[in-house]
């Protein structure tokens, strides 16, 4: 069993509708990110997924959190753009576009800070 990951960051805001506090304004973060996928066997190259491969599909999904003020997109007209959605937009955006040949998306994790984060795991 293997256990891939790539770690990317993006820059956005947001605010946090309903927040009881200073998070209700706008303002920003840099976002660390890290996308982890299970491999169960090697291919004929010795790769559970070739990290190019998980770097371009993790960033196809980045790209639309990236420099945008997330209360705007739609995915997030219903759900604050609290970390924990921005794991759970990222995990479905992955799942959507990894091949689903040998290896399966295990977690997410979002960083708001270095010390402070959360993973998330799907449904
Ligand atoms: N579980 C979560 N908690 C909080 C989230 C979140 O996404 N998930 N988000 C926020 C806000 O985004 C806020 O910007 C961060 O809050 P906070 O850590 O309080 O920021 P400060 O810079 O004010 O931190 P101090 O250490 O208090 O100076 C809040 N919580
Ligand atoms: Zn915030």
């Amino acid at each position: 069993m293997y256990d891939i990951f790539i770690k990317t960051h993006f820059a956005g805001a947001h605010h946090l509708r309903d927040y009881p506090g200073d998070c209700e304004k706008p303002h920003g973060h840099n976002w660390k990110v890290e996308v982890m996928v299970r491999a169960a066997e090697l291919d004929n190259c010795g790769m559970g997924i070739d990290f190019k491969i998980l770097k371009r599909i993790v960033k196809e999904v980045i790209d639309k959190l990236d420099h945008h003020d997330l209360n705007t997109l739609p995915w997030f007209q219903e759900k604050n753009p609290s970390s924990e959605h921005i794991a759970e937009f990222i995990f479905e955006g992955v799942s959507d576009l990894l091949p689903d040949d040998n290896c399966s998306l295990q977690r997410v994790m979002v960083m708001e800070t270095d010390s402070q984060g959360l993973y998330y795991y799907g449904k």
